[in-house]
């Protein structure tokens, strides 16, 4: 092998590599022993970098097994906190499958292998599904998901639709004043979910089970949804990091989803020097 080739890092090596100091906006200092922590991480605009539909994100190479690695560390005590579904946290990810609580708090699982908690969220009113679905055909460019417990209508690729798609779900939930459902703005998406959960009551839940229990929880989130979590993660003595903007009660803030990344791998490369002699 020639000498330019034996020194070219691989993949791996470039992934794991420790950036300098000052690529890392958030103080290692901060994040407790890896033994002691509950690592809780959104995904979309987080841990990825946002895309101009929900199906074009994609795992960058080393994020995956940076993730491995925390998991393995933590002693299991590491979970995605999405809005996607677990289905589709799983197709995303695969062949890896992380502890999770999914579509804001509707789904929750505590170990990867592990079935689903059942009964957290009811399916939504078919009928109610119906004329909701009907509002992307207000503009080419709306997509819509279905979560079955929930109905995202992106607009991403159809910013000039916003407006009038708020007003069409305003106009069905005046019609449906009972409905047990709320509406969940998040980036360039408007979502219509059942009101008994959110990612905080996902959260709770998930810190009362093994291995999470009794650990220092800190969590990544980047969007307006996540601020239900940032709001409790002093109740257990855990701490907030934003992403793209410094958001109310968090302990930091990153840049980008880069930046979150070259952090998780940062955290792995400072334990590895902490259990050195
Ligand atoms: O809680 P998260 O893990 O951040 O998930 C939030 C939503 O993410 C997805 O939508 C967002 O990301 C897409 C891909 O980058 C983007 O095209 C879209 O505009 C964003 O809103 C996902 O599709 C939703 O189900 C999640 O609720
Ligand atoms: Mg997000």
């Amino acid at each position: 092998m020639n000498q330019e080739l034996a020194e070219m890092p691989m993949e791996d090596d470039i992934a794991d590599r420790n950036e300098a100091p000052d690529s890392v906006p958030v103080p290692r200092s901060l994040i407790p022993h890896l033994s002691e922590c509950a690592v809780l991480l959104d995904i979309d605009g987080t841990l990825l970098d946002l895309m101009p539909t929900p199906r074009e994100v994609w795992v960058p190479p080393g994020l995956a097994k940076t993730l491995r690695r925390l998991l393995e560390r933590t002693g299991g005590a590491l979970a995605m906190v999405s809005g996607r579904s677990l289905n589709d946290i799983d197709l995303i990810f695969a062949p890896d499958q992380f502890p999770a609580v999914g579509g804001h708090g509707a789904e929750m699982r505590i170990r990867g292998d592990s079935e689903a908690v059942p009964g957290h969220a009811p399916p939504m009113d078919k009928e109610l599904k119906r004329r909701l679905a009907a509002i992307a055909k207000l503009s080419p460019g709306i997509l819509l998901e279905d979560k079955g417990y929930s109905l995202a209508l992106h607009y991403r690729l159809a910013p000039h639709a916003e407006k009038a798609i708020y007003e069409a779900v305003s106009l069905i939930r005046a019609d449906l004043p009972n409905a047990p459902i709320e509406v969940l703005p998040g980036k360039c998406v408007c979502e219509i979910k059942h009101a008994g959960f959110t990612k905080a009551t996902g959260v709770r839940e998930l810190m009362m089970h093994e291995p999470f229990k009794g650990r220092r929880p800190f969590f990544i989130g980047d969007d307006v949804t996540d601020e239900s979590v940032f709001a409790i993660m002093p109740d257990m003595d855990g701490l907030a990091f934003s992403v793209g903007r410094r958001a109310k009660g968090v302990a930091g803030h990153f840049d980008a989803p880069d930046d979150v990344r070259q952090f998780l791998a940062h955290l792995l490369d400072d334990e590895r020097d902490a259990t050195l002699p």
